[in-house]
């Protein structure tokens, strides 16, 4: 057990539980394999209290007006400032990416939660001039779409928790929360933060529990208005088809499988030394384990010995450790099926001919920590040509044409993220136009901001978060029209 490490509870109908009736699991640090604290599990009783619970919290909390919602949720925000240390570390710790990252994480998490009360003001209605005499207004309005059943997973455990909390409760949402249960306690710090802040007790509910079990129940409960998920594409359609049944509203983040398309013209001088720099950043921030990292990617055929041979020593050179030491670049993964999925995918691509040009291990310590792997000319059959490896693989394939990379770029069923690196303003156009993503990022891989919509097409997702466009999922859109009482 760690000394930073919290006292985990669930957070139901207003009180902390260290003890709930669907037993305990541990929650175990990545980087060495220990056991930090144990995590109570909520059965049917706890996930009853909590719909209840978002219920009664939300009749309050929808009549609080739009501009005091901004001022307490401006304040969870500072307060998750202020806490930015603790609650870096926690993550950290349980989750296992450097202390840095954690801390961006968290203080980025700030900033999505300030954008949203801000939206919370400018849920604009409009008034519609009636056509026909006798009647006096059409006015159409937003409004909260109810109780909000909230999953998150064990990657960003405050980014992605921040993202759904911050819009729902500025629409005027209550919200039940299942963060991943492998973090948990990062997520518990996040909670804090808001019902230190003033939203009512009623209207944050946190539970962990067996994650099937959970959404099952919460989805049917009729108190929950709307199911909001990031996570596989698998889940993703699970939870969405059980949310259709009821004809609920969905918000589905799901995974991509990133495309990089570099130009010829970025292909020597300081122009490569930019791309690989900036892709080898980011294809092992977080040691892969982001929705949108870069997975694939397209270089020129004439320049795919150079690039890769370069990509690949730069990959070799990453400082693996623990995220708490801070010359460690990349850390460990989150949890141990991650390792066992890393290996199925070497095991598939080494096996289909795929060219391993470092990487594809274990690495023999304590730990979850697997090497930075990187393959080249990988046939399309592959695993890893088909689904997101989730963890720090990176393939990179040989083009012959601009369009024929970017029919390969669309080639999947997914479109989350896509990048491409280009000096040419037209050709630059070409590819924002060309390749088929939610966010198309060229010369650059920062998609997601607090200030843009974050969200992707086809098995990617439905709906956005983030930008204005967040709060907006979060609410029914209302129409009173009033006509003249004789
Ligand atoms: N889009 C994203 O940010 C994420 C995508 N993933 C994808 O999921 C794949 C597998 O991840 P793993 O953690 O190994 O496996 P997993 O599929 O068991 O779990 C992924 C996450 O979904 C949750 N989950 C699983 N089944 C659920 C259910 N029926 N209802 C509600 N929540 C459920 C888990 O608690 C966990 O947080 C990854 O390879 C990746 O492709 C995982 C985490 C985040
Ligand atoms: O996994 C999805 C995800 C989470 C966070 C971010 S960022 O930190 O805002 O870049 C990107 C993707």
């Amino acid at each position: 057990m760690s000394s930073s490490y919290p006292h985990l509870s669930l957070h139901v109908a207003g009180q902390w539980l260290s003890a709930a009736s669907g037993g305990e699991r541990p929650v175990i640090n990545p980087a060495d394999e220990c056991v930090l604290a144990t995590l109570p599990l909520a059965g049917p009783a706890e996930l009853a209290a909590a719909a209840e619970s978002a219920r009664r919290g939300f009749e309050r909390w929808r009549r609080v007006r739009p501009h005091d919602r901004y001022v307490i949720l401006r304040r969870a925000a500072e307060l998750l400032r202020q806490r930015a240390d603790e609650i870096a570390t926690v993550l950290t710790l349980e989750q296992g990416k450097p202390q840095a990252e954690a801390k961006r994480e968290v203080v980025l998490s700030a900033d999505i939660i300030d954008f949203q009360a801000e939206e919370a003001k400018r849920l604009y209605g409009r008034a519609v001039a009636p056509r026909v005499d006798g009647i006096l207004s059409h006015t159409v309005t937003r409004v909260p779409v109810g109780p909000v059943a909230a999953f998150t997973p064990w990657n960003f455990p405050v980014n992605l928790p921040s993202r759904k909390l911050g819009s729902a409760l500025a629409a005027g949402c209550s919200v039940v929360l299942k963060p991943a249960e492998e973090t948990p306690g990062s997520a518990m710090l996040l909670v804090r933060c808001f019902l230190d802040a003033g939203v009512p007790p009623d209207a944050i509910n946190m539970v962990c529990g067996d994650p099937a079990e959970v959404s099952s129940f919460l989805i049917e409960r009729p108190e929950i208005a709307k199911v909001s998920v990031t996570g596989s594409v698998a889940v993703g359609k699970l939870l969405g088809e059980q949310a259709a049944r009821h004809v609920k509203r969905f918000t589905g983040e799901l995974g991509g499988h990133a495309p990089v398309i570099v130009a010829e013209d970025m292909c020597e001088g300081a122009g490569l030394d930019f791309v690989l720099k900036q892709s080898v950043t980011a294809k092992y921030r977080n040691a892969g384990q982001v929705c949108a990292s870069p997975i694939r990617f397209y270089v020129p055929r004439a320049q795919l010995a150079v690039f890769s041979e370069r990509f690949s020593a730069a990959a070799r050179k990453l400082q693996l450790g623990s995220g708490l030491d801070a010359a460690t670049q990349m850390g460990p993964l989150s949890h141990a099926r991650r390792i066992d999925d890393m290996e199925r995918f070497v095991d598939d691509a080494v096996g289909q001919g795929a060219r391993l040009l470092t990487g594809g291990h274990r690495v023999q310590r304590s730990g979850f920590f697997f090497e930075p792997t990187v393959f080249a000319e990988a046939p399309a059959s592959t695993r890893l040509m088909q689904q997101e490896p989730f963890g720090p693989i990176a393939v990179i394939q040989p083009y012959d044409t601009l369009d024929a990379a970017i029919e390969q770029a669309n080639a999947l069923p997914y479109g989350l993220g896509a990048y491409a690196f280009t000096r040419d303003l037209h050709t630059a156009h070409r590819l924002g136009e060309g390749i088929e993503a939610g966010m198309v990022g060229i010369n650059h891989f920062g998609v997601s901001q607090p200030e843009l919509p974050f969200g992707g097409i086809r098995e990617s997702g439905i709906g956005h978060e983030q930008g204005p466009e967040g709060i907006t999922h979060y609410t029914e859109i209302k129409t009173i029209t009033v006509g003249q009482p004789f």
